[in-house]
């Protein structure tokens, strides 16, 4: 018997395991689908590799009608560090006034004022010493990247050309204008959650981490969580807490464990072939994510990931193995912007400039060597919902993001039209223009904003920032109260990740997911 049950150990569970087994008399279980994170999660650069792989739930979208039908292919971590252990490791935290539309939108005590001294709290930032806006002691290292390839700082000054203000720290006054993101990097290696908080708590007693088991069911009994039922080695088990469950499987985890338990909407869950045990219409509803669109210049001279070679990544990586420097230190998507698509909105998209010649996350790249500029959506209007196919816990549950056909609005692909052409604005300043040969097919044939917009639904990707499924709230949809994160109607049960956010931040999402658990574990604690 347990007091407290995570389930998933990823961005967020790692947190809360730390946070909550601090309490030596409270006995906790983590239980995580996933395996141990393999040596390509240390590595900086080799985040796109572990996509596909044991380590990746790799999800694909339901066909998008927005996006020409196309399924759009959603990578999660399926390891200790969850997402995180996969994830690109900005660290950014988004607008002042996200926040403030939190609490406009029924969350009291998320606005920017609440949530800023708890951001600073958990930030350990090893630029940022005398800064208000940062932290230097709490558990989350935030470090500038380790290595600068010489091209990403042709891509600022082109940027600059282009009339974007240098801005040295996304996390500081303002957010706008192009420059370096900072990084959960320490000393060249990835530094998540797993690392800064759940591997040093597992020295703890009264912690117990349990890898490769996956949570069906949460066991509810007179409207109160009392205990999960698990697959360990295909064999069913169960475990019980006295105190709570916490959820933390993440977007899309989390809203299926729901689901599957007989909490959500009723006439779904009777379809699914589920009894319901409580109704709760808003369970993986508001599906929200950013989209992001690449598009490619070939370069006259080989350089950054285009000019890698057989021997030159062997090189790379026996120099990261014993200094931790090198290309293989870097993420390769440290050059960035966050910019205005029109004068009367604050950023609305943030841009990379990548010294790669990739399509589709990298796992393709182009014969020939050159940079891709992406432009992502930071407050998109798209809402998407996630389903159960059947009551089989181990089926994929049904994702669709809606990208774009439920935005009656259009403003997400017109504000994704015009982050096309800013990044072409950039392509065409100096020192870029000199180095470039020419855009890359198809979207270089791509001129009209009927044509841009075709290519945008062609080849948009995720920026993989699924959110919302068991938003936080006070209205009919929410599914957990903003004061505690507990479930409506259910005692003792607790969700704890980028599930609740209700609505989408300006900026990568696994910052605010950690200021999540952090408030969660607190208001567990009391
Ligand atoms: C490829 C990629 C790149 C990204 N880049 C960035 C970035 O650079 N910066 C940034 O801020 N954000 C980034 N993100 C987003 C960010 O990493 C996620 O939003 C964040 O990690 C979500 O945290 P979470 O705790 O909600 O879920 P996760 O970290 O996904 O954790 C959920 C955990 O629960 C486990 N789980 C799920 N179901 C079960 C079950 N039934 N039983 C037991 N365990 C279960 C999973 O295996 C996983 O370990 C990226 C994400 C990806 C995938």
């Amino acid at each position: 018997m347990y007091d407290t049950i995570i389930v998933g150990a990823g961005s967020a569970g790692c947190v809360l395991a730390n946070r909550l087994s601090a309490d030596p008399h409270r006995k906790v279980l983590v239980l995580e689908a996933g395996r141990a994170a393999p040596r390509a999660s240390d590595i900086p650069s080799d985040w796109p590799t572990m996509f596909n792989t044991a380590v990746d739930w790799s999800y694909y979208t339901e066909p998008q009608a927005g996006c020409r039908g196309r399924r759009i292919f959603w990578p999660r971590g399926k390891m200790v560090g969850g997402s995180g252990a996969i994830n690109a490791m900005i660290y950014i935290r988004g607008l002042p006034s996200d926040y403030d539309g939190w609490e406009k939108a029924g969350c009291a005590g998320w606005a920017w004022r609440d949530v800023l001294p708890k951001f600073i709290a958990f930030e350990n930032n090893a630029r940022f010493i005398d800064d208000p806006l940062h932290g230097t002691s709490g558990p989350l290292y935030v470090a500038d990247v380790p290595h600068v390839d010489p091209n990403e700082l042709k891509w600022l000054e082109a940027a600059q050309a282009a009339g974007l203000p240098h801005n040295p720290d996304f996390n500081g006054a303002s957010q706008e204008g192009a420059g370096f993101f900072q990084f959960v990097i320490r000393d060249g290696e990835r530094f998540g959650t797993g690392k800064a908080y759940l591997r040093p708590a597992l020295t703890r007693a009264n912690l117990t981490l349990k890898t490769s088991v996956r949570v069906t069911r949460i066991i509810i009994e007179r409207s109160r969580a009392i205990g999960v039922e698990y697959l360990e080695n295909g064999q069913p088990k169960s475990a019980f807490a006295t105190g709570e469950v916490v959820l933390a499987s993440g977007a899309i985890g989390s809203a299926q464990q729901l689901l599957l338990s007989g909490v959500g909407p009723a006439d779904e869950l009777k379809a699914a072939g589920v009894e319901v045990v409580h109704e709760l219409a808003g369970v993986g509803r508001d599906l929200q994510d950013h989209i992001n669109i690449p598009i490619t210049f070939y370069t006259k001279e080989k350089i950054g990931v285009g000019a890698w070679t057989e021997e030159s990544l062997a090189a790379s990586l026996a120099e990261w193995e014993t200094s931790r420097s090198g290309p293989r230190s870097s993420p390769w998507v440290a050059a960035g912007a966050h910019v205005r698509s029109r004068p009367d909105v604050e950023p609305d998209l943030q841009l990379y400039g990548a010294i790669s010649p990739h399509r589709d996350y990298v796992r393709f790249l182009s014969s020939r060597p050159g940079i891709t500029l992406h432009a992502t959506l930071q407050r998109p209007n798209s809402r998407g919902r996630i389903t159960l196919r059947s009551a089989d816990p181990i089926e994929h549950p049904a994702i669709d993001p809606c990208y774009f056909a439920s935005d009656a609005s259009g403003s997400d692909i017109a504000t994704m039209i015009e982050g096309v052409r800013i990044n072409r604005r950039i392509a065409a300043q100096s020192p870029l223009k000199e180095m470039i040969e020419g855009e890359v097919t198809p979207s270089a044939e791509a001129a009209s904003d009927a044509e841009i917009a075709d290519y945008i639904r062609g080849h948009c990707t995720t920026l993989y920032h699924a959110a919302s499924t068991c938003r936080m709230g006070t209205d009919d949809l929410a599914v957990v109260d903003p004061q505690r994160l507990q479930v409506r109607g259910i005692d003792g049960l607790h969700i704890a990740d980028a599930s609740v956010i209700p609505i989408m931040v300006s900026g990568n999402i696994q910052t605010p997911t950690i200021l999540i658990a952090e408030s969660a574990a607190a208001a567990i604690l009391g």
